[in-house]
């Protein structure tokens, strides 16, 4: 039995991390962090009937009396690194859904887990579908060196560019030598028109009503391109991913830092 807390349970992805551990026989929702409703049970709160977990708005106060095996986090980026760092402090694996972390907060996390000798895991996709898309998007780059990645999401998003975005650039960065793409005198007319870029990698993100979370990794080369995309239409894409997300964490020693370094 694996002992869970989740930080952001009223949440569009934290109400799917309930039910998640809430059908898994082996997971057993421990408590949630929320910023409302201190002392509360969750089964008070809309939606939730039926759901016995006490809530907790001090995060340290509920890791030292729950002493729960992991927290899954889906939150903001502020409530989401102060989560994960609280959680590693109180001997407690985080597994970190949230996006919006900065490399140098992805360092600093890693070096605490490793001085703790706890597993963690920030995953900045946990759909299995984008992870694939990913270490696709990283086998092309060697053939093709041109690239744009296109992401879009819901509006509601308060990150951009996405986790996803920042990872799947970061991936073809490490098999691609940097290079400046397009015409070497472009000048952009309207600011941002060639959209933000990580590494040489322009990354161009859309924000509407309607869309959940998709993304399109497009390489050109010589008389072709090749579009790599991924569409998550409903959260419930996320869940397998967070369930082996879980169930690795409580095996690892370190923190590791996107789920394609798990999948097999
Ligand atoms: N890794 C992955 O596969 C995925 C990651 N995400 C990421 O997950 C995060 C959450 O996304 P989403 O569910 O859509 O966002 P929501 O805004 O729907 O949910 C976030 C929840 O966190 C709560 N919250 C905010 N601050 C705190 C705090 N200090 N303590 C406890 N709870 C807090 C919010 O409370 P309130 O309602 O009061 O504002 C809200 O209920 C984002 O960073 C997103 O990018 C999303 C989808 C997939
Ligand atoms: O906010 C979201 O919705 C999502 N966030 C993650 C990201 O920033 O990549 C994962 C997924 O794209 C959905």
């Amino acid at each position: 039995m694996i002992r869970i807390v989740i930080a952001g349970p009223r949440g569009r992805m934290g109400r799917e991390a309930v039910a998640l551990v809430q059908r898994t026989d082996h997971f057993e929702l421990a408590a949630v962090i929320d910023r409302r409703y201190d002392g509360q049970n969750l089964a008070e709160i809309d939606g939730f009937s039926g759901v016995d977990a006490p809530i907790y708005t001090d995060a340290a106060r509920c890791f030292a009396e729950v002493k729960p095996d992991v927290l899954i986090d889906l939150t903001t980026p502020e409530a989401g690194k102060r989560h994960a760092e609280l959680a590693l402090r109180h001997g407690v694996r985080p597994v970190v859904g949230t996006t919006g972390f900065t490399p140098d907060e992805i360092e600093r996390l890693t070096e605490l887990a490793e001085e703790k000798e706890l597993g963690a895991i920030i995953a900045p996709n946990f759909a299995v579908g984008a992870v694939l898309m990913m270490k696709f998007a990283r086998m092309a780059a060697k053939y093709f060196t041109d690239v744009e990645i296109i992401e879009l999401h819901h509006d509601q998003k308060l990150d951009a560019p996405s986790g996803t975005a920042l990872k799947t650039a970061q991936l073809i960065a490490e098999v691609r030598p940097e290079k400046k793409q397009g015409h070497p005198d472009e000048k952009e007319t309207l600011a941002g028109a060639r959209g933000a870029a990580y590494a040489g990698i322009p990354i161009h993100s859309v924000r509407l009503p309607g869309l959940v979370a998709h993304q399109e990794v497009m390489f050109g080369g010589d008389g072709q391109t090749l579009t790599i995309r991924h569409d998550s239409f409903d959260r419930r894409s996320f869940m397998s991913g967070v369930k082996l997300a879980v169930e690795t964490v409580m095996h690892l020693h370190t923190l590791v830092y996107g789920l394609e370094q798990i999948l097999d």
